[in-house]
């Protein structure tokens, strides 16, 4: 990672500069060249809208509210939008998954622990500490600002320890800050501090890494470090445009980039995906290129050979999949029912599906246990799909607080639902039938080892490579997809969410 130095620094007031490069007459009058060099937190009391955001965002999370749900109710009241919204964003997010590295950083500027400082305290530091180590923000500028928020926020008293503590981070590089809280650390660790992931995340992805034949012993390292910079990569807006609804060309003609990984994708590079007339119709959607592509495989496998299909999605909330299932069984003379245990997630599976459904595609949406659907109606389904709950460590890039609020202890929990979920799929599937089994997470707990389990108990299912139906815009098989008969996608080396597939075949049929 480069430091901070070998980046080029924007001018301090730069994000209050039009597209001309010109101040805005407000700057102009208050803050000329000479009157930022005196320091702004010097010249006002308060904190500016956009770093208040950030704060304020920063202590709903720490309540256990969601960045990505809080952050656009905050910006809106608050009045921040344009380049201060972008800036708000950046510095939100990047506070809130860089932690584990600034808090080292800040408790060795401290001489003393985190866990002794007042929270909301720690989160202006953390705030400034991203300021000055992460983003292009003049390092002066960074603490001045962050000290003027510590006084509106956190008081006078607390603002001048903001102030000691950013100064003393404002003395060295990002680089030199790494040296200095790794040292001495074991490799992993070191690892896990520099890339801010808890260290039993780092260890279970090493071991995703060599297990699914993503990396060898000799590469292990640069992969498992690819793989954490890509969790901390803010991730492109991948949009799907839902076959027979809306097609890839509308989305480019709408300012997007046809996707070259998925056929039905496209990528959004500037704007708001909601701004799209399909998206708002839900003929189209924001979702993951490793969740289309997923779908498009589960789809192009080959079926129980008795003809007319019923398919059943029994994870289906908030029915991304589903949605695209839906579509893809429309042009297959096939039908799709989508299983949602919780009511409230039923009904976003029913929103997400509106423009499905008033094109007449035939959809059933029902809630239910996907655990006892199996015995309830056995021997049924041409195909059934088991997204199941995950960990979501294959999504950390989306949601920068999901590394901190995951621990191991959550592993076993779900890994026995996962079980039973899939041997309720399996149930439910007709003799010769198909079930496809998804995680969004690449820890072996949860994708092979659920599905070893499974087939070690179970004479009547089998899996089949699930590697060739995974096929990019082009129409070529995507590459690195692991050892088989399994597919694990990875960030670093398909851009996509972390996806793990496996497609089993039910004994018996016509097949
Ligand atoms: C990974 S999400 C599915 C995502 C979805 N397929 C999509 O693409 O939008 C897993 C879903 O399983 C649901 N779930 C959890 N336990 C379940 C159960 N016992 N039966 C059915 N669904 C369950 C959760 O509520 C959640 O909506």
């Amino acid at each position: 990672m480069s430091s901070s130095e070998d980046r080029p620094r924007r001018d301090d007031d730069s994000r209050y500069r039009d597209a001309k490069g010109r101040q805005r007459p407000e700057v102009r009058r208050t803050g000329g060249r000479d009157r930022t060099a005196l320091r702004p937190a010097d010249r006002r009391r308060g904190g500016d809208p956009a770093r208040k955001t950030a704060w304020e965002v920063s202590r709903r999370v720490a309540e256990g509210a969601y960045a990505n749900l809080e952050l656009p109710k905050a910006l809106r009241h608050n009045g921040v939008d344009g380049r201060d919204a972008a800036f708000a964003t950046e510095l939100t997010y990047g506070a809130i998954r860089m932690r584990g590295l600034y808090d080292a950083v800040i408790e060795f500027a401290a001489g003393r622990p985190a866990s002794q400082i007042d929270p909301p305290v720690l989160d202006t530091l953390r705030l400034g500490a991203h300021q000055i180590l992460g983003m292009r923000v003049p390092p002066h500028a960074a603490a001045s600002e962050t000290v003027a928020l510590a006084r509106e926020v956190n008081g006078t008293g607390a603002s001048g320890f903001v102030n000691a503590v950013l100064r003393r981070i404002t003395e060295r590089t990002r680089a030199e800050w790494i040296a200095e809280v790794t040292g001495g650390r074991d490799h992993l660790d070191a690892l896990a501090v520099e890339h801010s992931h808890p260290l039993w995340i780092v260890r279970a992805l090493r071991g995703s890494l060599l297990a699914g034949g993503a990396a060898d012993d000799e590469h292990l390292d640069a992969a498992l470090i690819a793989l954490l910079a890509a969790d901390n990569a803010p991730p492109k807006v991948s949009l799907v445009a839902r076959p027979g609804l809306a097609s890839v060309a509308e989305l480019v003609d709408a300012g997007a980039e046809a996707s070259k990984l998925s056929p039905v994708g496209a990528t959004l590079g500037h704007g708001d995906p909601a701004d799209i007339p399909a998206i708002r119709q839900t003929r189209a959607a924001v979702q993951d290129e490793g969740s289309q592509l997923l779908a498009l495989a589960f789809a192009a496998a080959d079926g129980s050979g008795a003809g007319h299909e019923e398919w059943l999605d029994l994870c289906a909330g908030p029915g991304g999949k589903a949605a695209l299932l839906a579509t893809l069984a429309a042009g297959q003379d096939a039908v799709l029912f989508a299983n949602e245990v919780s009511e409230h997630r039923t009904e976003l599976v029913r929103r997400t599906m509106a423009a499905a459904i008033d094109a007449g595609i035939e959809v059933m949406v029902g809630t239910g246990d996907g655990r006892e659907l199996g015995s309830e109606e056995p021997d049924t389904y041409d195909r059934v799909l088991v997204d199941a709950p995950c960990t979501g460590l294959g999504a950390l890039r989306r949601r920068p607080e999901a590394r901190w609020r995951r621990n191991p202890g959550d592993i076993p929990t779900l890994t026995a639902l996962q079980t039973e979920l899939l041997n309720s799929a399996l149930d439910a599937a007709k003799p010769g039938g198909l079930v496809g089994y998804a995680t969004c997470s690449p820890h072996v707990a949860e994708t092979t080892e659920v599905v070893r389990a499974v087939l070690e108990r179970r004479d009547d299912v089998q899996a089949e490579d699930a590697r060739g139906l995974f096929r990019d815009a082009a129409g070529q098989q995507v590459t690195d997809l692991g050892d088989g008969p399994t597919v694990q996608l990875w960030p670093h080396v398909h851009g996509t969410d972390a996806m793990f597939f496996a497609l089993l075949r039910k004994a018996g049929g016509d097949r």
